[in-house]
């Protein structure tokens, strides 16, 4: 068991892969999705169950007998005399989806993430749980890991960014581990330059980053003609800058991290534009009830048979049922990533084959996403949902 605070290391010597994936390419018709689906079924069973536990419906007259029936008053006097009635605020509320996801606080909850402390990783965690433990991982895979073996109970990990895209290690990673999305996190990233105490922009010849922080300042970096060096993220590049106590060498961090390893900010908000949000997923060993009380984002991902159009249908089943898409992302299947189709008169052709994830504006509880997918399910070769869950805004 890792100590309190200890940071994760090296559990990417040790990736877990999910027992699914090694039949990814043979996979036919959906199992995996059928399987996904029970989940949520059940699920949402036990939600209904538990209302129907607590509502009355007014056209059961229930049939007692005397001694029942007496027995019965006395519950309702001694209900009544413990003033059950009287107060509804006393009686037990059903269980919500955000109940279940965590503490409504986030309190007692062990958060891991990538990078050292005043990383935006760790920002992002503590935005989804305030009260959190931050845990900080070495690599993504050793933050999957650590949810994995019970070590924490979530991973908030960058998916993508609006100015830098796609975050390509973390959608591989997906599918290696046996994780659901319960959540996502959007974060307004303003980079800050950072140097020794006492220094000037002008002293700077190199800079140290995250290449995505590092390709989001391109432009102030560039006018500064500053040699970038990458780092693993943001967090350790300031760390680095005073370990190495360089006056010529400065780092794109945020201003926690900057208060953090004490650093001097020298330029503020440096990122080419100024809307710079990144995406966070939040990890959990189990998925989340979905409700329909607030909006809510759905991400799956699929194979397709080879062949014109496949693509388009895939997509029009969200189309014709008003799903907005909100992201779409291809993936060489790591396993399987080419498809060799053979043709008796042109001999054999090499595709590439893809793993397509999507994410749409609707939630697993709306009848339209349960049918979009089981459409979707017709023509897919393999389909998983990795989560339904609250939609993120940016205040
Ligand atoms: O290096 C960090 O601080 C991180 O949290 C990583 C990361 C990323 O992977 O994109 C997160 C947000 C910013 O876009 C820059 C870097």
């Amino acid at each position: 068991m890792a100590a309190k605070g200890a940071p994760i290391w090296g559990y990417a010597k040790t990736p877990c892969s999910h027992p699914g994936i090694s039949d990814l390419g043979s996979t036919r018709s959906g199992l995996a999705f059928n399987l996904s689906f029970r989940k949520w079924e059940c699920c949402c069973l036990g939600v209904a169950s538990a209302q129907r536990a607590i509502t009355p419906v007014e056209d059961e007259k229930p049939n007692l007998t005397g001694a029942e029936s007496s027995g019965a008053i006395q519950q309702i006097e001694d209900n009544e005399s413990r003033g059950f009635h009287k107060d509804m605020n006393l009686l037990p509320k059903p269980l919500t989806a955000s109940d279940l996801s965590s503490p409504s606080d986030g309190s007692k909850v062990r958060v891991a993430y990538q990078g050292l402390p005043g990383a935006y990783s760790e920002d992002a965690a503590l935005k989804a749980y305030p009260k959190c433990e931050t845990v900080p991982c070495d690599q993504f895979e050793a933050a999957f890991t650590a949810v994995e073996l019970w070590l924490v109970d979530k991973a908030v990990l960058p998916i993508e960014n609006s100015v830098g895209g796609s975050i390509h290690r973390n959608y591989d990673l997906l599918l290696r581990h046996r994780l659901h999305i319960v959540g996502e996190v959007q974060l307004q990233v303003n980079h800050c330059l950072l140097g020794l105490p006492g220094v000037t922009k002008e002293e700077l010849k190199r800079v140290l980053s995250h290449p995505q922080a590092l390709a989001q300042c391109e432009m102030t970096l560039s006018s500064l003609g500053i040699v970038r060096i990458n780092a693993d993220d943001t967090a350790l590049a300031a760390q680095m800058v005073v370990s190495t106590g360089l006056r010529n060498t400065g780092a794109v961090a945020s201003a926690r991290a900057a208060k953090i390893y004490g650093l001097d900010i020298l330029a503020e908000k440096i990122q080419d534009d100024d809307d710079n949000i990144s995406r966070f997923l939040i990890f959990a060993r189990e998925p989340i009830i979905p409700g329909t009380d607030r909006p809510y984002k759905t991400s799956v991902v699929f194979t397709l048979e080879e062949g014109p159009g496949v693509l388009f249908k895939a997509l029009a089943v969200f189309a014709l049922r008003g799903i907005n898409l909100t992201k779409i992302e291809s993936r060489p299947q790591r396993q399987r990533p080419l498809r060799v189709v053979d043709d008796s008169n042109e001999g054999s052709a090499k595709y590439f084959d893809y793993l397509f994830y999507i994410d749409f504006e609707a939630s697993m509880a709306e009848p339209r996403a349960q049918y979009a997918l089981g459409h979707l399910q017709e023509f897919a070769r393999f389909l998983r949902v990795l989560g339904s869950y609250p939609m993120d805004t940016i205040p």
